[in-house]
Protein backbone atom coordinates (compact mmCIF):
# COMPACT_ATOMS: atom_id res chain seq x y z
CA UNK A 1 0.00 0.00 0.00
CA UNK A 2 0.61 3.60 -0.41
CA UNK A 3 1.21 5.15 3.57
CA UNK A 4 1.40 8.98 3.43
CA UNK A 5 2.83 10.36 7.01
CA UNK A 6 1.89 14.20 7.89
CA UNK A 7 4.89 15.22 10.68
CA UNK A 8 8.85 13.49 10.01
CA UNK A 9 9.56 14.22 13.71
CA UNK A 10 11.00 10.79 15.93
CA UNK A 11 7.50 9.21 15.78
CA UNK A 12 6.33 9.73 12.44
CA UNK A 13 9.99 8.84 10.77
CA UNK A 14 10.36 5.73 12.94
CA UNK A 15 6.73 4.48 11.96
CA UNK A 16 7.75 5.25 8.23
CA UNK A 17 10.37 2.88 8.62
CA UNK A 18 7.49 0.11 10.46
CA UNK A 19 5.52 0.61 7.36
CA UNK A 20 8.18 0.10 4.84
CA UNK A 21 9.29 -3.26 7.05
CA UNK A 22 5.51 -4.14 6.06
CA UNK A 23 6.44 -3.74 2.42
CA UNK A 24 4.25 -0.17 2.05
CA UNK A 25 5.74 3.00 0.36
CA UNK A 26 5.72 5.99 2.42
CA UNK A 27 5.85 9.76 2.05
CA UNK A 28 6.06 11.80 4.67
CA UNK A 29 5.30 16.02 4.91
CA UNK A 30 7.34 17.65 7.18
CA UNK A 31 7.70 21.72 7.66
CA UNK A 32 11.11 21.24 8.60
CA UNK A 33 13.57 21.58 5.12
CA UNK A 34 16.31 19.91 7.10
CA UNK A 35 14.38 17.27 8.04
CA UNK A 36 13.33 16.45 5.02
CA UNK A 37 16.73 16.78 3.33
CA UNK A 38 17.55 14.64 5.75
CA UNK A 39 15.21 11.96 4.95
CA UNK A 40 15.85 11.86 1.65
CA UNK A 41 19.32 12.97 0.38
CA UNK A 42 21.18 11.17 3.77
CA UNK A 43 18.20 7.99 4.47
CA UNK A 44 18.77 8.98 8.10
CA UNK A 45 16.23 9.47 11.01
CA UNK A 46 16.36 13.71 11.52
CA UNK A 47 16.48 12.90 15.65
CA UNK A 48 17.99 9.62 16.10
CA UNK A 49 21.23 9.59 13.05
CA UNK A 50 20.34 6.30 12.48
CA UNK A 51 19.94 5.09 8.42
CA UNK A 52 16.34 4.37 7.75
CA UNK A 53 15.29 2.61 4.39
CA UNK A 54 16.11 4.52 1.36
CA UNK A 55 12.50 4.05 0.08
CA UNK A 56 11.36 6.54 2.41
CA UNK A 57 10.96 9.95 1.12
CA UNK A 58 10.16 13.13 2.41
CA UNK A 59 8.76 16.30 1.07
CA UNK A 60 7.63 19.82 2.05
CA UNK A 61 4.23 19.95 0.26
CA UNK A 62 1.39 18.74 1.50
CA UNK A 63 -1.04 18.30 -1.45
CA UNK A 64 1.79 15.63 -2.95
CA UNK A 65 1.29 13.97 0.13
CA UNK A 66 -2.04 13.57 0.33
CA UNK A 67 -2.48 12.51 -3.00
CA UNK A 68 0.18 9.52 -2.69
CA UNK A 69 -2.57 7.75 -0.62
CA UNK A 70 -6.08 7.56 0.42
CA UNK A 71 -3.93 6.67 4.56
CA UNK A 72 -2.98 9.27 6.20
CA UNK A 73 -0.89 8.91 9.63
CA UNK A 74 -1.51 12.13 11.67
CA UNK A 75 1.91 12.72 13.38
CA UNK A 76 2.51 16.44 13.96
CA UNK A 77 2.09 17.75 17.49
CA UNK A 78 -1.68 18.36 19.05
CA UNK A 79 -1.31 21.74 19.26
CA UNK A 80 -0.32 21.54 15.39
CA UNK A 81 -3.36 19.56 14.67
CA UNK A 82 -6.26 21.82 13.55
CA UNK A 83 -4.58 23.71 11.40
CA UNK A 84 -2.39 20.71 9.40
CA UNK A 85 -6.08 19.57 9.05
CA UNK A 86 -8.03 22.52 7.96
CA UNK A 87 -5.13 22.73 5.45
CA UNK A 88 -5.61 18.58 4.35
CA UNK A 89 -9.12 19.61 4.06
CA UNK A 90 -8.78 22.04 1.24
CA UNK A 91 -6.44 19.88 -0.28
CA UNK A 92 -7.96 16.27 -0.06
CA UNK A 93 -9.77 15.05 -3.74
CA UNK A 94 -10.90 11.60 -2.14
CA UNK A 95 -12.42 9.70 0.61
CA UNK A 96 -9.61 9.52 3.30
CA UNK A 97 -8.72 6.99 6.39
CA UNK A 98 -7.18 9.23 9.00
CA UNK A 99 -4.89 7.18 11.47
CA UNK A 100 -3.79 9.34 14.44
CA UNK A 101 -1.02 8.66 16.63
CA UNK A 102 -0.28 12.09 18.37
CA UNK A 103 -1.23 12.41 22.16
CA UNK A 104 -2.59 14.81 23.07
CA UNK A 105 -6.03 16.89 23.92
CA UNK A 106 -6.21 20.54 22.34
CA UNK A 107 -5.24 23.10 24.27
CA UNK A 108 -7.87 25.64 24.22
CA UNK A 109 -11.32 23.08 23.65
CA UNK A 110 -9.97 19.92 25.35
CA UNK A 111 -11.27 18.07 22.62
CA UNK A 112 -9.58 14.85 21.36
CA UNK A 113 -7.81 14.43 17.87
CA UNK A 114 -10.72 12.19 16.50
CA UNK A 115 -12.97 15.38 17.14
CA UNK A 116 -11.11 18.00 15.56
CA UNK A 117 -10.56 15.25 12.12
CA UNK A 118 -14.88 15.23 12.69
CA UNK A 119 -14.98 19.21 13.02
CA UNK A 120 -12.40 19.92 10.48
CA UNK A 121 -12.58 17.26 7.50
CA UNK A 122 -15.55 17.31 5.06
CA UNK A 123 -17.77 13.72 5.10
CA UNK A 124 -17.10 13.03 1.92
CA UNK A 125 -13.09 13.09 2.73
CA UNK A 126 -13.42 11.24 5.59
CA UNK A 127 -13.10 7.45 5.22
CA UNK A 128 -12.20 6.61 8.39
CA UNK A 129 -10.27 7.25 11.25
CA UNK A 130 -8.66 4.98 13.88
CA UNK A 131 -5.96 5.98 16.75
CA UNK A 132 -3.15 4.18 17.03
CA UNK A 133 -1.36 4.54 20.46
CA UNK A 134 0.48 2.27 23.17
CA UNK A 135 4.18 2.07 24.99
CA UNK A 136 6.31 2.60 22.22
CA UNK A 137 9.55 5.03 22.59
CA UNK A 138 10.55 5.62 19.26
CA UNK A 139 13.76 5.28 20.78
CA UNK A 140 13.30 1.48 21.04
CA UNK A 141 10.64 1.48 17.51
CA UNK A 142 13.40 2.89 15.37
CA UNK A 143 15.98 -0.33 16.48
CA UNK A 144 13.20 -2.85 15.67
CA UNK A 145 12.63 -3.64 19.49
CA UNK A 146 9.66 -5.66 20.39
CA UNK A 147 6.59 -3.25 20.70
CA UNK A 148 2.74 -3.38 21.14
CA UNK A 149 0.09 -0.87 20.01
CA UNK A 150 -3.93 -0.72 20.07
CA UNK A 151 -5.32 0.63 17.19
CA UNK A 152 -9.23 2.10 18.32
CA UNK A 153 -12.13 2.83 16.01
CA UNK A 154 -15.73 2.52 15.79
CA UNK A 155 -15.48 1.22 12.85
CA UNK A 156 -13.99 -2.91 12.94
CA UNK A 157 -13.31 -3.57 9.55
CA UNK A 158 -10.84 -0.04 10.05
CA UNK A 159 -9.46 -1.41 13.05
CA UNK A 160 -8.58 -4.22 11.52
CA UNK A 161 -7.24 -2.70 8.81
CA UNK A 162 -4.64 -0.50 10.84
CA UNK A 163 -3.78 -3.93 12.95
CA UNK A 164 -2.90 -5.47 9.96
CA UNK A 165 -0.37 -2.39 8.25
CA UNK A 166 1.37 -2.12 11.40
CA UNK A 167 2.07 -5.63 12.76
CA UNK A 168 5.32 -7.26 12.14
CA UNK A 169 5.97 -10.38 13.44
CA UNK A 170 9.13 -9.57 14.70
CA UNK A 171 8.92 -6.88 16.38
CA UNK A 172 5.11 -5.13 16.32
CA UNK A 173 2.25 -6.36 17.54
CA UNK A 174 -1.41 -4.64 16.96
CA UNK A 175 -4.25 -5.20 18.81
CA UNK A 176 -7.90 -3.84 18.09
CA UNK A 177 -10.01 -1.66 20.53
CA UNK A 178 -13.51 -0.39 19.52
CA UNK A 179 -12.91 2.70 22.37
CA UNK A 180 -11.59 5.49 20.61
CA UNK A 181 -11.86 7.82 23.86
CA UNK A 182 -10.54 5.39 26.05
CA UNK A 183 -7.61 5.37 24.27
CA UNK A 184 -7.16 8.90 23.05
CA UNK A 185 -7.81 10.27 26.70
CA UNK A 186 -6.01 7.63 28.62
CA UNK A 187 -2.37 8.42 26.22
CA UNK A 188 -3.06 12.14 26.51
CA UNK A 189 -3.91 12.17 30.00
CA UNK A 190 -0.71 9.56 30.67
CA UNK A 191 1.76 12.46 29.41
CA UNK A 192 0.00 14.58 32.46
CA UNK A 193 1.04 12.27 35.20
CA UNK A 194 4.66 11.53 33.48
CA UNK A 195 5.36 15.23 34.23
CA UNK A 196 4.25 14.62 37.85
CA UNK A 197 6.39 11.83 37.89
CA UNK A 198 9.53 13.46 36.59
CA UNK A 199 9.05 16.58 38.97
CA UNK A 200 9.20 13.85 41.89
CA UNK A 201 12.48 12.69 40.92
CA UNK A 202 13.73 15.84 39.68
CA UNK A 203 13.12 17.07 43.57
CA UNK A 204 15.05 14.40 44.85
CA UNK A 205 11.59 12.06 46.52
CA UNK A 206 12.40 8.62 46.32
CA UNK A 207 10.73 5.69 44.09
CA UNK A 208 8.12 5.68 46.91
CA UNK A 209 6.58 8.31 46.46
CA UNK A 210 6.98 8.23 42.35
CA UNK A 211 4.80 5.16 42.58
CA UNK A 212 2.41 6.71 44.88
CA UNK A 213 1.90 9.43 42.30
CA UNK A 214 1.83 6.81 39.27
CA UNK A 215 -1.12 4.59 41.39
CA UNK A 216 -2.98 7.80 42.61
CA UNK A 217 -2.54 9.24 39.07
CA UNK A 218 -3.99 6.03 37.45
CA UNK A 219 -7.34 6.88 39.16
CA UNK A 220 -7.17 10.08 37.86
CA UNK A 221 -6.82 8.90 34.35
CA UNK A 222 -9.30 6.42 35.08
CA UNK A 223 -12.24 9.18 36.42
CA UNK A 224 -11.01 11.64 33.26
CA UNK A 225 -11.39 8.58 30.43
CA UNK A 226 -14.90 7.34 32.05
CA UNK A 227 -16.38 10.97 32.52
CA UNK A 228 -15.75 11.46 28.78
CA UNK A 229 -17.23 8.04 27.88
CA UNK A 230 -14.53 5.70 27.56
CA UNK A 231 -13.96 2.21 29.11
CA UNK A 232 -12.33 1.18 32.50
CA UNK A 233 -10.78 -1.55 30.98
CA UNK A 234 -8.87 0.21 28.13
CA UNK A 235 -7.45 2.37 31.00
CA UNK A 236 -5.98 -0.89 31.88
CA UNK A 237 -4.29 -1.68 28.54
CA UNK A 238 -1.59 -0.58 26.42
CA UNK A 239 -2.87 2.84 25.94
CA UNK A 240 -3.09 3.35 29.54
CA UNK A 241 -1.23 2.08 32.40
CA UNK A 242 1.11 0.14 29.05
CA UNK A 243 2.52 3.59 28.07
CA UNK A 244 1.69 5.24 32.16
CA UNK A 245 4.80 2.50 32.96
CA UNK A 246 7.30 3.34 30.06
CA UNK A 247 6.29 7.16 29.66
CA UNK A 248 6.50 7.91 33.79
CA UNK A 249 9.75 6.54 34.41
CA UNK A 250 12.16 6.72 31.34
CA UNK A 251 14.35 9.02 30.60
CA UNK A 252 13.78 8.67 26.92
CA UNK A 253 10.36 10.22 27.76
CA UNK A 254 9.89 13.51 26.78
CA UNK A 255 7.46 14.03 29.19
CA UNK A 256 9.10 12.83 32.23
CA UNK A 257 12.13 14.96 31.21
CA UNK A 258 10.66 17.73 31.35
CA UNK A 259 8.58 17.12 34.74
CA UNK A 260 12.62 16.37 35.97
CA UNK A 261 13.97 19.56 34.88
CA UNK A 262 10.94 21.51 36.93
CA UNK A 263 11.25 19.25 39.67
CA UNK A 264 15.11 21.02 39.46
CA UNK A 265 14.23 24.27 40.08
CA UNK A 266 13.79 25.14 36.32
CA UNK A 267 10.39 27.16 35.04
CA UNK A 268 7.97 25.27 32.89
CA UNK A 269 9.32 27.52 30.21
CA UNK A 270 13.25 27.00 30.68
CA UNK A 271 11.97 22.87 30.46
CA UNK A 272 10.02 23.26 27.39
CA UNK A 273 12.15 25.45 25.64
CA UNK A 274 15.11 23.25 26.36
CA UNK A 275 13.66 19.95 24.55
CA UNK A 276 13.74 19.98 21.00
CA UNK A 277 11.33 17.39 20.34
CA UNK A 278 7.17 17.48 21.55
CA UNK A 279 6.15 18.03 25.08
CA UNK A 280 2.56 17.33 25.56
CA UNK A 281 1.85 16.68 29.02
CA UNK A 282 1.78 20.53 29.79
CA UNK A 283 -1.19 20.97 27.87
CA UNK A 284 -2.60 17.65 29.21
CA UNK A 285 -2.39 18.81 32.67
CA UNK A 286 -4.25 22.06 31.95
CA UNK A 287 -6.89 20.02 29.71
CA UNK A 288 -7.06 17.44 32.44
CA UNK A 289 -8.00 20.61 35.05
CA UNK A 290 -10.46 21.71 32.88
CA UNK A 291 -12.12 18.40 32.26
CA UNK A 292 -12.27 17.67 36.08
CA UNK A 293 -14.23 21.11 36.38
CA UNK A 294 -16.67 20.54 33.91
CA UNK A 295 -17.44 16.80 35.15
CA UNK A 296 -16.95 17.84 38.81
CA UNK A 297 -14.10 15.52 39.39
CA UNK A 298 -11.60 14.77 42.15
CA UNK A 299 -8.22 14.95 40.58
CA UNK A 300 -5.93 16.10 43.66
CA UNK A 301 -2.74 15.45 41.32
CA UNK A 302 -3.68 17.00 38.12
CA UNK A 303 -5.47 20.24 40.09
CA UNK A 304 -2.24 20.71 41.96
CA UNK A 305 -0.04 19.87 39.06
CA UNK A 306 -1.93 22.66 37.11
CA UNK A 307 -1.12 25.34 40.18
CA UNK A 308 2.71 23.91 39.54
CA UNK A 309 2.65 24.82 36.07
CA UNK A 310 0.73 27.98 36.34
CA UNK A 311 3.37 28.89 38.25
CA UNK A 312 0.95 29.21 41.50
CA UNK A 313 2.49 27.03 43.57
CA UNK A 314 6.31 25.37 44.38
CA UNK A 315 6.55 21.77 43.17
CA UNK A 316 7.14 21.21 47.60
CA UNK A 317 3.82 23.51 48.33
CA UNK A 318 1.72 21.18 45.85
CA UNK A 319 3.80 18.17 47.81
CA UNK A 320 2.25 19.39 51.01
CA UNK A 321 -1.48 19.96 49.84
CA UNK A 322 -1.37 16.67 48.16
CA UNK A 323 0.59 15.18 51.61
CA UNK A 324 -2.09 16.64 54.15
CA UNK A 325 -5.41 16.18 52.68
CA UNK A 326 -7.94 14.34 54.74
CA UNK A 327 -7.01 10.55 55.05
CA UNK A 328 -9.45 8.34 53.23
CA UNK A 329 -10.49 4.68 52.41
CA UNK A 330 -8.34 3.47 49.00
CA UNK A 331 -10.79 3.80 46.37
CA UNK A 332 -9.95 3.37 42.33
CA UNK A 333 -13.65 3.46 41.09
N1 LIG B 1 8.47 10.22 20.14
C1 LIG B 1 7.80 9.16 20.57
O1 LIG B 1 8.41 8.21 21.08
C2 LIG B 1 6.33 9.09 20.41
C3 LIG B 1 5.57 10.22 20.15
N2 LIG B 1 4.21 10.12 20.05
C4 LIG B 1 3.39 11.29 19.78
O2 LIG B 1 3.58 11.68 18.44
C5 LIG B 1 3.38 13.10 18.32
C6 LIG B 1 4.59 13.69 17.61
O3 LIG B 1 5.70 13.40 18.44
P1 LIG B 1 7.18 13.34 17.90
O4 LIG B 1 7.26 12.79 16.54
O5 LIG B 1 7.97 12.70 18.96
O6 LIG B 1 7.48 14.90 17.88
P2 LIG B 1 8.62 15.67 17.13
O7 LIG B 1 8.68 17.00 17.76
O8 LIG B 1 9.82 14.82 17.03
O9 LIG B 1 8.04 15.78 15.64
C7 LIG B 1 6.90 16.52 15.30
C8 LIG B 1 7.04 16.92 13.87
O10 LIG B 1 5.88 17.66 13.46
C9 LIG B 1 6.32 18.84 12.81
N3 LIG B 1 5.37 19.92 12.95
C10 LIG B 1 5.23 20.77 13.99
N4 LIG B 1 4.27 21.65 13.74
C11 LIG B 1 3.81 21.37 12.50
C12 LIG B 1 2.83 21.95 11.68
N5 LIG B 1 2.15 23.02 12.04
N6 LIG B 1 2.62 21.42 10.46
C13 LIG B 1 3.31 20.35 10.05
N7 LIG B 1 4.25 19.76 10.79
C14 LIG B 1 4.50 20.26 12.01
C15 LIG B 1 7.62 19.20 13.50
O11 LIG B 1 8.36 20.09 12.69
P3 LIG B 1 9.36 21.15 13.42
O12 LIG B 1 10.49 20.34 13.94
O13 LIG B 1 9.74 22.10 12.34
O14 LIG B 1 8.56 21.80 14.51
C16 LIG B 1 8.26 17.83 13.64
O15 LIG B 1 8.94 17.44 12.51
C17 LIG B 1 3.19 13.63 19.75
O16 LIG B 1 1.82 13.82 19.97
C18 LIG B 1 3.72 12.51 20.62
O17 LIG B 1 3.06 12.45 21.86
C19 LIG B 1 3.58 8.93 20.17
C20 LIG B 1 4.29 7.79 20.41
C21 LIG B 1 5.72 7.78 20.56
O1 LIG C 1 4.28 8.32 24.16
C1 LIG C 1 5.42 7.96 24.25
C2 LIG C 1 5.82 6.56 24.42
O2 LIG C 1 4.73 5.70 24.32
C3 LIG C 1 6.50 8.96 24.20
O3 LIG C 1 6.46 9.68 25.36
P1 LIG C 1 7.12 11.13 25.45
O4 LIG C 1 6.31 11.99 24.51
O5 LIG C 1 7.00 11.52 26.86
O6 LIG C 1 8.53 10.97 24.99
Amino acid sequence: MNVSILGGGAWGTTLAQTLTDNGNLVVIRDINKEFVEKINVEHVHPFFGMSIPSSIRATLDLKETLDFSDVVVLCVPTKAMRMVLKECNKELTKPTLFINVSKGIEPETSLRVSEIVEEEIDEKNLMGYVALSGPSHAEEVILRKATALVAASKNEALACKVQALFSNEKYMRVYTSDDVIGVEAGGAMKNAIAIVSGVASGMGLGENARAMLITRGIKEILSIVLALGGKMETVYGLSGIGDLIVTASSLNSRNFQCGLKIGRGMTVEEAMGSIVQSVEGVRAIHAGHEIGIKYNLELPIIDEAFKVVEGKLSAKEALHNLLSRSLKTEKYW
